[in-house]
């Protein structure tokens, strides 16, 4: 099997210390590819090669309507594609290849959506309330930008800061989850195919400690926008401080799922299960946290076992499944330790709680889909992410209940309010300290609309106008139009 290289300045090449990496695909354990394994050397070079191309300008003085005609031209070579892309985001993720197929639809308009902003980000003019004055406010790329992703929407959460850094006239270093670099490989060739420029787009592969830390240190990056868990965010936050570089954390989520007894019960129901085993539980923004208005408490979570022991769980590739694995042997070890918490803390576990015994599972990191009821707040299982197929029910009686229960998490990225009287919903909801609520649906997100966190979830927004803006520094300039002597100082 051939090395699947880093690209840096133009040329695809090999690590500096020759160090490779296995990848694997996590229904199965088996070897899918083996690609360069960077470190902090590779890092310094990208970074560098990032800076020179940013300081020589003529990226960022492209037009921004030609920026928006290449990134545009990315869409469709991701259209064009899409059916290998989708394969290799199942191979490496073990998602459902009909999710993968989704993911892709949806990066391609992310692509389309910042090509068509590209050249609506001029500025404004001001209302100078100096006589004889012209000002004016523009938008100017950052500079060097270090991306770093996660391993659940390798690139999907690649896509929503490629397209918007480059409509800015940013260049960038990008550095995917070393577990699943596989399409974000691809779609540099891609970036090369429509002929950005050598030096604007840069890809590293390897460990976060190792070129991820040395992105997050390095003096020559303006802006950080990162992807992944919490105790990462801290940590390039306290790097970030060293040359006061800008960031933008997408970290984690306990989020709430709120159904009242009004609700459209059959449809709650059926999207209570989607909002948290979507991807066997491993999105930011799954739906972890059911909170049942008490009087339908017990139905609904009968008609949840009667769903849960019917989820279909294998390959990605077999198109009867519904869910695939986790993504580690790790990652099932600390959704293991939690579900054991979960017991401690005196949860009831109503079904799940283990790995699946099929034989055709064992050697891919399966685990069942699990439910603990007569949760309370002060239970870890309640207060911490566990990003997997773990679903904690609590009970409430009242809306000013819920709203405090729904709010009693360090994090605030995302959650939903189920029922049929829409301004009691849009009470809760505006109410609810979260980036994103849904009314009457679970995780609906899209390229026009903002996405980001509220508290620990997050700083900063992805996608919509502000995900743009985040690429961009604000300039204020101030013209005096008939300048005189002030005679201040005789
Ligand atoms: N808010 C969102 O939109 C969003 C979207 C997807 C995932 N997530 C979060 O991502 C987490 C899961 O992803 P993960 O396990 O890959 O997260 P992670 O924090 O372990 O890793 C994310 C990325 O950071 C890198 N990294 C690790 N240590 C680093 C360091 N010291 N310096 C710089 N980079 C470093 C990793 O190599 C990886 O590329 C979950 O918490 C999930 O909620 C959030
Ligand atoms: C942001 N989202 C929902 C696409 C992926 C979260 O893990």
């Amino acid at each position: 099997m051939s090395i699947q290289k880093m690209h840096i300045d133009g040329s695809w090449i090999e690590a500096k210390s020759q160090a490779t990496r296995k990848i694997i695909n996590p229904s199965n354990q088996e070897l899918i590819a083996t690609v360069a394994e960077g470190n902090e050397e590779d890092a310094v070079l990208a970074i560098r090669a990032a800076r020179k191309t940013f300081d020589q300008g003529s990226w960022a003085s492209t037009p921004a309507n030609l920026r928006g005609k290449l990134i545009y031209k990315i869409a469709e070579l991701i259209e064009r594609d899409k059916s290998e892309l989708a394969h290799l985001e199942t191979l490496d993720t073990g998602k459902t290849l009909i999710e993968s197929k989704g993911d892709m639809e949806d990066i391609a308009e992310v692509f389309r959506y910042f090509a068509g902003l590209a050249d609506k980000n001029a500025g404004e003019m001001i209302e100078s309330p100096i006589p004889n004055s012209i000002s004016k406010v523009v938008r100017e790329p950052i500079g060097v930008c270090a991306l770093i992703m996660p391993w659940n929407y390798p690139l999907l959460q690649a896509a929503w800061k490629i397209a918007p850094a480059l409509a800015a006239g940013n260049t960038i270093v990008m550095k995917p989850s070393e577990i699943t670099p596989l399409t974000t490989i691809k779609i540099t060739e891609l970036i090369e195919e429509v002929g950005v420029p050598k030096g604007v787009v840069n890809l590293v592969l390897g460990a976060g400690s190792t070129v991820g830390q040395a992105m997050a240190d390095s003096q020559l990056v303006d802006f950080i926008s990162f992807t992944g868990g919490i105790e990462t965010g801290k940590k390039i936050m306290c790097a970030a401080s060293g040359n006061v570089k800008k960031i933008a954390l997408e970290l984690g989520g306990k989020n709430p799922n709120i159904v009242f007894a009004d609700s459209d019960l059959d449809v709650a129901v059926d999207q209570a299960l989607n909002a948290v085993y979507f991807h066997a539980g491993q999105v930011c923004s799954a739906g972890a946290r059911l909170l049942v208005e008490d009087r339908i408490h017990d139905w609904f979570v009968e008609q949840l076992v009667k769903r849960v022991k019917r989820i279909k769980l294998g390959n990605g590739f077999d198109q009867d499944t519904e869910s695939g694995p986790m993504i580690s042997a790790e990652h099932r070890l600390k959704v293991e330790e939690y579900v054991a918490i979960g017991k401690k803390e005196g949860a009831k576990l109503i079904i799940g709680g283990e790995r699946p015994k099929d034989p055709a599972l064992q050697n891919g990191f399966f685990y069942l889909p699990t439910i603990f009821t007569e949760c309370t707040s002060n239970m870890r299982i309640i207060q911490e992410e566990i990003f997997g197929p773990v679903l904690t029910v609590e009970r409430f009686s009242s809306e000013e209940e819920v709203i405090k229960l729904a709010n009693d998490t360090i994090y605030g990225l995302a959650g939903a309010v189920w029922s049929n009287d829409l301004a009691k919903a849009e009470r809760v909801a505006s109410q609810l300290r979260m980036g994103t609520v849904w009314i009457n649906d679970y995780h609906p997100y899209f390229a026009q609309a903002p996405w980001g966190g509220y508290k620990q979830s997050g700083i900063g927004r992805e996608l919509g106008k502000s995900g743009l803006d985040e690429y961009t520094e604000t300039k204020h300039i101030y013209q005096n139009t008939k300048p005189e002597p002030m005679n201040w100082f005789k």
